[in-house]
Formats: C-alpha cells, sequence, structure tokens
C-alpha cells in the first residue's frame, strides 16, 4: 500500500477555515485531551489502542466502519453524575443520546434512571431489565398505543406535553384502574445558546406547554382535576449541547416560581422539578464543558435559593443527560478509501462510512475533530475534508480538519466523541449498513450492537 505523498495536494489551504481549525497543530501525532478519552493512547508504534486495544487489532476483528465505545469511560461518566447530585436526586440518562440493551443494563447496575421517548425505547429498557418505576416517558405525541404500554408497565412517570394528552394519559389510565405519576414540561422562554435545531425552550417550537399567557398553571389545573393523574413535578428542558449554565438558572428561577403559583393557588407542593439534559461536550479543542459535579452544584443551589425566598420545599431535583455520558465515550474507526488533493483547495478524505453514521455535520453543521490512527506520521499537515461514501456532496464527515499529506487507502482513521446521536440517528441511506458498537474493556472487544447485513435490509422488502 503507497505511503507517498500527494505532491498535487496543499500542504495548507490558500484560504483557510474559519474556526478551531484555522491552524494546524503543532504535532499532528499528539491526541488533543480535550476531545479524545483518557484511555486512548497512542503506542510507540504510531498505532492508538482505547483501553489496551490497538485500533489495527478492532478493525481486523470487527471490521469497518464501527463505532467503538469504552465500557468502562461509560460507567466512569455515569457514576460521576450519580454521584454529584446523591442519593436526593435522580439522574435519568437520555436513551435518545444511545441506547442498547447493554447500556440499559450498565446503567441500572450504576444506579441511574432511564428517559425514553418512544415505543422502541421503551421496550429496550424494559427487555433489558430496567425496573419500570425508574423509567420516564417523554414526547410530544406519544401514540395511544406508546402511552398504554408505559401506563400498564408500570413507568415511574409520563411527561406531559400537550393539553390533549393531559386528558389521554388521565382516560386511559383511569381505563387500567390506575393512577399514573407524570410531570407537566413546560416551556420557559429560554434561549438557549446552541444550534436553533436543538433549542427547546424558546416560544416558537414544538415542545411542551408554555409558561406565557398563564397556559402552564392551566394546565397545572386541568391535570390537578383528573383522577387518573397524580402530578408530582413541573419539568424544563432548554435545549441540547449547551455550555452556558445561564440558562439552566433562568429555566430554574421560572420553574420554581410557577410551583410556588401552585402553592398559592392550590394548596399543594409539588414535590419534584426536573431540569432536563443539554450539557455539552468538547467536540473540538474550542469546547470547554462543565463537570457533572460544577453542574449539580450551580443547579441545586440556585433551587435551593429560589425555593427559600418562595417559602417552598426543595423539591428532588432531578436531570436528564445524555450526551455528557455517552458522548465522549465513544469514537468512529473506518478506513481511508481514496485521498483526492484539489489543488489549492483542500484533499478529500473519503471514508467507508458517512452521513449515515453521523448525520451531526450535515444536519446542525456540528464540528468534529479527526486522527490518523493506525499509525504515526512525520508528513506535513495537508488541510483534509473527511467525506463518506454517500451519493450526497453535503455527506460530510468532518468539515475541516489537517491529517498528515501522506494519507493514504487502507489507513485507519478516528472521530471521537461520536457516543451520542451518531449511532441513535444512523439510517440506510444509500442502503448503506450501519455500522456496529463494540464495547472496549478489560483489554477486550465485544459487539453490544451488531453490524446490519443485506439479510437485515432485505427483510423488510415484502413482494
Ligand atoms: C426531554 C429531553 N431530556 C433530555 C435530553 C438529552 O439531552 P442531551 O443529550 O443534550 O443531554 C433531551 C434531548 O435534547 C430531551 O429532549
Ligand atoms: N440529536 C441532537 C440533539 C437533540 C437532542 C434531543 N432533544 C444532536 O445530535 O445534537
Amino acid at each position: 500500500m503507497s505511503r507517498s505523498a500527494h505532491p498535487a495536494g496543499p500542504r495548507h489551504a490558500d484560504v483557510l477555515p474559519e474556526g478551531h481549525y484555522s491552524a494546524p497543530p503543532a504535532d499532528l501525532n499528539a491526541l488533543d485531551r480535550k476531545v479524545w478519552a483518557e484511555t486512548v493512547t497512542r503506542g510507540e508504534d504510531g498505532v492508538v489502542s482505547v483501553g489496551g486495544v490497538p485500533v489495527t487489532r478492532l478493525a481486523e476483528e470487527f471490521g469497518t466502519p464501527a463505532y467503538v465505545l469504552d465500557e468502562t469511560d461509560f460507567r466512569a461518566r455515569a457514576r460521576a453524575w450519580r454521584t454529584a447530585f446523591g442519593p436526593d436526586a435522580d439522574v435519568f440518562y437520555a436513551g435518545k443520546a444511545f441506547l442498547s440493551r447493554a447500556v440499559v443494563r450498565w446503567l441500572h447496575e450504576e444506579g441511574l434512571n432511564l428517559d425514553v421517548c418512544s415505543g422502541g425505547e421503551l421496550a429496550t429498557a424494559l427487555s433489558a431489565g430496567m425496573p419500570a418505576e425508574r423509567i420516564a416517558f417523554h414526547g410530544n405525541n406519544k401514540s395511544v398505543e406508546e402511552i398504554r404500554r408505559a401506563v400498564e408497565a408500570g413507568v415511574g412517570r409520563i411527561v406531559l406535553d400537550s393539553f390533549q394528552e393531559i386528558v389521554r394519559v388521565a382516560h386511559l389510565a383511569q381505563e387500567l384502574g390506575k393512577r399514573q405519576k407524570v410531570q407537566i414540561r413546560i416551556t420557559v422562554g429560554v434561549e438557549a445558546h446552541t444550534h436553533e435545531f436543538i433549542a427547546t425552550a424558546h416560544e416558537d417550537q414544538k415542545f411542551g406547554i408554555p409558561l406565557a399567557g398563564g397556559q402552564a398553571a392551566e394546565a397545572v389545573r386541568r391535570a390537578l382535576q383528573l383522577d387518573g393523574l397524580e402530578l408530582i413535578g413541573i419539568h424544563s428542558h432548554i435545549g441540547s449541547q449547551i455550555f452556558d449554565m445561564s440558562g439552566f438558572e433562568v429555566a430554574a428561577h421560572r420553574v420554581v416560581g410557577l410551583l410556588r403559583d401552585i402553592r398559592d393557588e392550590h394548596g399543594v407542593e409539588l414535590p419534584e422539578i426536573d431540569l432536563g439534559g443539554g450539557l455539552g461536550i468538547a467536540y473540538t479543542s474550542g469546547d470547554d464543558p462543565r463537570e457533572p459535579h460544577e453542574i449539580a452544584k450551580a443547579l441545586t443551589e440556585i433551587v435551593t435559593r429560589e425555593c427559600e425566598a418562595a417559602r417552598l420545599r426543595t423539591p428532588r431535583i432531578s436531570v436528564e443527560p445524555g450526551r455528557a455520558i455517552v458522548g465522549p465515550t465513544a469514537f468512529t474507526l473506518y478506513e481511508v478509501g481514496t485521498v483526492k488533493p484539489l489543488a489549492g483547495l483542500r484533499t478529500y478524505v473519503s471514508v467507508d462510512g458517512g452521513m449515515s453514521d453521523n448525520i451531526r455535520t450535515a444536519l446542525y453543521d456540528a464540528e468534529y475533530s479527526v486522527a490518523l490512527v493506525s499509525r504515526a506520521s512525520d508528513a506535513e499537515p495537508m488541510l483534509a475534508r473527511v467525506v463518506g461514501k454517500h451519493c450526497e456532496s453535503g455527506d460530510i464527515v468532518v468539515k475541516d480538519a489537517f491529517l498528515p499529506a501522506d494519507m493514504a487507502p487502507g489507513d485507519l482513521i478516528a472521530v471521537p466523541a461520536t457516543g451520542a446521536y451518531c449511532r441513535s440517528m444512523a439510517s440506510n441511506y444509500n442502503h448503506v449498513l450501519r455500522p456496529p458498537v463494540v464495547a472496549v474493556r478489560d483489554g477486550a472487544g465485544r459487539v453490544i450492537v451488531r453490524r446490519e447485513t443485506e439479510e437485515d435490509l432485505l427483510r423488510l422488502d415484502v413482494g
């Protein structure tokens, strides 16, 4: 296999990209500790390992592309959240970030609860043994059938998202002879500092019942009147990939304000509040994520302070981190197929996956980093764009990155921080098969979600 440089290719682009990769890093072989988990290291032979397992071995054993997830890191992060919030609060892992039966079992063992947002996620959670009372069921348009299954299973809470749903859940619960614990999701009117597609607490979007205009107060009134419901609290989720804590502070302030109004109007002190998920992770060296203990301290302090001011008993707090737990624990391992230098522009490096295993770049203009992991290289940096194999020019995995100028077919590259919203949003576009998830632990990899096969694809075809 040729390791030669590509003389026609640019060493640096004439026009450098804006953002975090506007200049090449000093050493392309160094792994940026902001985006790579500590358990990922480069050996003396230049090969990168995770938890002591070389990526070359993983590629041989499981093929590429593959999501490689460090189980030890996942458990440590889950535990850190659990410990940070302590016994008087609850941490619900948001299954939408990535869910599999193995993950459900790890969460159960680490003492976390689970947030699900569809019948499919609920089925996965229950089939892996998560106790129903530790499950929260979310969604802005749960079907009657999904609600029925959740109530029958005995989920710990259903988070109500509309006036229609308040009535729907109450009737179904009554029909089943149950009183369902519920929270009401409200929209607090905060503009979260994140991509507009993943902000969820400003007024003009689909989630929750607005605080504005007294709508949330009216929803509470109705829920308290219905026998099938036990209203246990108020829920707010302001968006995702957020670093600035001020949005959470405003949300907590407004949620506590509603609890105070409820006490004043109905004489009831609701025992719980949920402040959702949304904490950001580092995708590039420019991102500075908060640690779980900082977040726990900030949220607990503000809720306690606001409750004291309102003379309310401090409610039990819950949170729903997804990305912050699973995001940093996995990387996607790809094999390079072609290297195409475009003079004066950049070099296109095509990998064996693409937008079907990571839609985030195309969907949110998300930034990622990338490294050559199957060897070290002393070649000069070249401005590269990592693209997939799909019939779409927007099929970009990493928009701007510096890779060594001797990149060649057969090299393995890895994109870190792909644990969240990559496998869970993967598709079969172009009938490309979805990659496996390989969990690494104790010096070995094991498949926790297998690679799709052509038989899997054809199984759904009728006729
Ligand atoms: C209701 C709810 N909770 C939790 C989450 C998890 O968010 P994140 O993965 O950003 O922590 C989401 C997704 O944004 C959500 O919609
Ligand atoms: N899927 C989104 C986040 C949405 C979270 C769910 N409400 C992402 O990849 O960032």
